[in-house]
């Protein structure tokens, strides 16, 4: 049994390649001078006469073996160890090169081809050595190959790898699933890739010896070639699968026309007969390239039965149209090439087959058992008649099942001891799976517990990156106020050159008033100095001038003794004056006359004479020398006085300027002493402030540069510091994410572990309640070894007589039912409670339900 197991997994539809192989002319082509009907334009395009056609590959004439192989077969080896049913078609009339696209060369060499270097190595041999290169070179340890070969003629289907005549005959089924399998089909195991080529050389010879019995069979047979491997790996949990993934080689029987092959009568059925699974095959080709959903006749032949997944089913098909070039055979390479175009539209959709996991087999085997364990008591009790659910079944077919229970109750023993190492392992597994529970739990205790501490992290590192943002900053405004000193050093600096500039100025002007007032003070000095000379010049002037004077006195006194003289003779003078007054006095007469007529005059010039009179009486009295020398003695003490005073006056102006100048003296002194205090007071000023600012120009830019060099180094360190603490930051938070990233990794593992449990005891589950199911159907077609496409069940009421229902009235009923004999073959006996359907046969799919 071969049965295929499809998921549904993923739907996407794809159309089947179709390639075309158009061969060389063959010798009578050449011959007869043919011509090209066809030309290969491109990669992908044919034309003819009519047509221009488009295929996903045009192979032209001068094609080799390896180029179809490359690009056709090739990339489907990956696909089979994916689990992948693929299908490689050879469609084409006789003599166009099917056999040679799917064979090749001599068979018979074989056995001992390098596909690689013989050229003539069609692809079955190629993808034979393919399969174990590819075993070898992904090391896979475990794994089968099998391979069948089967001839299809007539409607008929020939085991090539089974000689024995007495072979049971080859049925084709459907498991619910829609997969199909041919029952007794011969599936050899093969350990090399020389086993295939051997059983491929046994399997041609045996159809080649059909074909010489029967005339030109050959091409009106078609042959599918089946390479089965199985591989068990291990998928991304670690568990151990098995991949099951096959390749059909199927080389279909020409596709001439029946007409002309020029048959008739019994000859024209028996072709109509051959030709009728190629004629379902374009039937349903064209019905699934239509779009009205109508029912697909994949029953109308067994080649389309066979082929049923290979065509709008799951499978990865490429179908190679075979043509021939010649304009003699133009009619049939049309046809081909219209059949082929259709076919690209067919759309399938390919899907791993199912991956049966050693638990899945071990529960598959525990249910199995337990149905037949069932089957057979019930089997067991029905065989006496007396379990009221017995039934009828000939003794030939009696002691056929006896054979099957007999080898189903060694296959039980077997199983029953495949399944207490499979108990073993499940308590085994049981055990692990407590284990891995617990683990489990403690993982999501650990997961919660560091979730927690995840939150806290977090927390942490917003508060880091806070304290980080503060950080940042206080060291933005650090550097500003780093700067701003800098800035403000620099003012300093400024300030204290302006100001030793200034002192320098000050010091500069103190000195040149100082050296000013020194000068003047020299100037003054010198002054003094003059003053002095000029103070003793003028004494000795003075001391001059006072004996100059005595001898003016001297002379004065001698012009005043002179003037005495002439003054006694002027007396004299007015004495004689006088007298000369008295003689007029005596001459009264007319004085008197005068007296009268001008008194005025007369009183005037009395007085004038009292006058006279009376300076006569004093001068007569008084030494007029004493008199003189008295007013030159007064004269002379007024001028010594005035010179005294003069003399004072100087004196006094030399005291007043001694004092000016001891004044000034003084002030120079005092100005000296001020100076000297002031610069003294600049001194002390200066370098108090030198004491508060770097003491010199030179200090200050000493100490401006080291403050610079301070203010790099802390910059510096700072941006270490920065630097050392965005790093440790950085590497915490990479341990968190990290940190993280593993617990979500582990929480996600852990997640899917769980999940995985659930779906494989929610698929346990399923498989345990579908299995009991096909066991039963299983049983029930071991024991009539039916042979029919469809099966026969025959109604037997419970409540019926007392023995079994004579088998030729159940054939007789069935014979009226269906027109069908069924004398020859054997059938199904179903126990009905159902007392009004008793008695009518039906097929079996038709009344499941009163079956027990
Ligand atoms: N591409 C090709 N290159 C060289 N020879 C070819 C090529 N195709 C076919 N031949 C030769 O043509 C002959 C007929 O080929 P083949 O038997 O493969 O045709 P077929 O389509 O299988 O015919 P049938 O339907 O009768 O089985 C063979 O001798 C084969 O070697």
């Amino acid at each position: 049994m071969a049965a295929q197991i499809n998921t549904q997994k993923k739907k996407v539809g794809q159309n089947i390649k179709v390639v075309v192989r158009v061969r060389p002319f063959n010798k009578k082509e050449s011959r007869g001078q043919s011509r090209m009907a066809v030309n290969c334009i491109s990669p992908t395009e044919i034309q003819t006469k009519d047509k221009k056609y488009c295929f996903d590959r045009v192979f032209q004439p001068d094609c080799n073996q390896l180029d179809i192989y490359s690009y056709i077969v090739e990339p489907m080896i990956n696909d089979v160890f994916a689990g992948y049913n693929c299908t490689v078609f050879a469609y084409g009339p006789t003599g166009t090169g099917k056999t040679h696209t799917m064979i090749g060369g001599d068979p018979s060499s074989l056995s001992s081809l390098d596909w690689r270097r013989n050229e003539k190595a069609g692809c079955i041999p190629r993808v034979a050595t393919n399969i174990f290169d590819e075993i070898a070179s992904r090391k896979v340890n475990d794994y089968n190959v099998r391979v069948s070969f089967l001839e299809l003629y007539n409607e008929e289907i020939r085991d090539l790898l089974n000689s024995d005549k007495r072979r049971p005959p080859l049925n084709i089924f459907n498991d619910d699933k829609g997969a199909v399998f041919i029952q007794n089909l011969n599936e050899k195991n093969v350990f090399n890739s020389n086993d295939i080529h051997e059983l491929l050389k046994q399997g041609t010879l045996r159809c080649q010896t059909n074909s010489t019995h029967m005339n030109n069979h050959s091409s009106r047979s078609h042959t599918v070639f089946t390479i089965t491997v199985h591989i068990k790996e291990a998928d991304l949990n670690g568990e151990e699968v098995l991949k099951t993934g096959k390749i059909n080689l199927v080389d279909l029987a020409g596709s001439e026309n029946i007409a002309k092959s020029g048959a008739k009568d019994k000859k024209a059925l028996e072709l109509a007969n051959i030709n009728r699974s190629l004629l379902t095959l374009g039937r349903v080709i064209q019905i699934l390239t239509e779009k009205n959903n109508r029912h697909v006749p994949y029953r109308d032949s067994k080649l389309t039965r066979i082929l049923q997944d290979s065509l709008g089913g799951h499978t990865k098909t490429c179908l190679i149209a075979t043509v021939s070039p010649a304009d003699s055979s133009y009619e049939v390479t049309q046809c081909t090439l219209e059949y082929a175009m259709r076919a690209r539209d067919i759309k399938n959709t390919p899907m791993v087959n199912e991956k049966v996991t050693q638990v899945e087999m071990f529960k598959q085997l525990t249910t199995e058992i337990e149905e037949l364990k069932r089957k057979l008591e019930a089997t067991q009790l029905g065989e006496g008649g007396s379990g009221g659910a017995g039934f009828f079944v000939a003794q030939q077919h009696w002691d056929e099942i006896q054979n099957q229970l007999h080898v189903n109750s060694n296959s039980l023993t077997m199983k029953n001891e495949i399944m207490d190492d499979m108990k073993k392992r499940l308590a085994d597994l049981e055990v692990i799976q407590k284990i891995k529970t617990r683990d489990y739990e403690e993982a999501m205790k650990n997961c919660k517990n560091k979730e927690k501490i995840i939150h806290k992290a977090t927390a942490l590192l917003k508060e880091h990156r806070e304290n980080l943002q503060q950080e940042k900053y206080l060291s933005k405004n650090y550097f500003q106020a780093v700067q701003d000193e800098n800035t403000q050093a620099k003012c300093l600096l400024q300030a204290n050159n302006t100001l030793t500039e200034n002192y320098n100025m000050a010091r500069f002007k103190l000195k040149t008033q100082y050296l000013n007032s020194l000068s003047n003070n020299c100037l003054i000095q010198e002054k003094c100095r003059s003053l002095q000379q000029t103070i003793v010049s003028g004494r000795e002037q003075l001391d001059k001038m006072s004996l100059t004077s005595q001898s003016a006195v001297t002379n004065q006194m001698a012009v005043l003794e002179e003037s005495a003289r002439a003054c006694h003779q002027e007396l004299e003078r007015c004495a004689a004056w006088k007298k000369e007054i008295e003689d007029v006095a005596n001459n009264k007469n007319g004085v008197s006359e005068v007296i009268e007529e001008r008194p005025s005059c007369v009183s005037e010039v009395m007085g004038l004479v009292d006058k006279g009179c009376k300076n006569k009486y004093t001068t007569r009295n008084a030494d007029p020398l004493n008199r003189l020398r008295s007013r030159l003695r007064n004269m002379y003490h007024m001028q010594i006085q005035s010179k005294r005073q003069q003399i004072k006056l100087l004196e006094q102006e030399v005291k007043e300027m001694v004092e000016n100048l001891e004044i000034i003296d003084r002030r120079t002194n005092n100005f000296t002493i001020e100076e000297e205090e002031d610069e003294n007071m600049i001194k002390q000023d200066f370098i108090s402030k030198s004491t508060v600012l770097p003491n010199t120009g030179v200090d200050l830019v000493a100490q401006t540069e080291s403050v610079e060099e301070n203010f790099e180094n802390i910059k510096s360190r700072l941006t270490e510091l920065i630097n050392q603490k965005i790093d440790t930051e950085t590497a915490h938070l990479n341990l968190n994410q990290t940190h993280i990233n593993t617990m979500k990794q582990m929480i996600a593992s852990t997640e899917k572990s769980l999940k995985m449990h659930i779906s494989e005891q929610k698929s346990l589950l399923e498989t345990t309640e579908k299995i009991g199911k096909d066991l039963l159907d299983e049983w029930i077609q071991a024991i009539p070894a039916d042979d029919t496409p469809n099966k026969v069940s025959v109604n037997y009421p419970k409540q019926v007589g007392d023995g079994p229902l004579p088998r030729d009235v159940l054939i007789k009923k069935f014979q009226e039912e269906f027109d069908e004999d069924i004398s020859n073959e054997s059938f199904h006996l179903n126990v009905s409670t159902n007392t009004e359907e008793h008695l009518t046969p039906r097929k079996s799919n038709e009344y499941s339900e009163t079956a027990t």
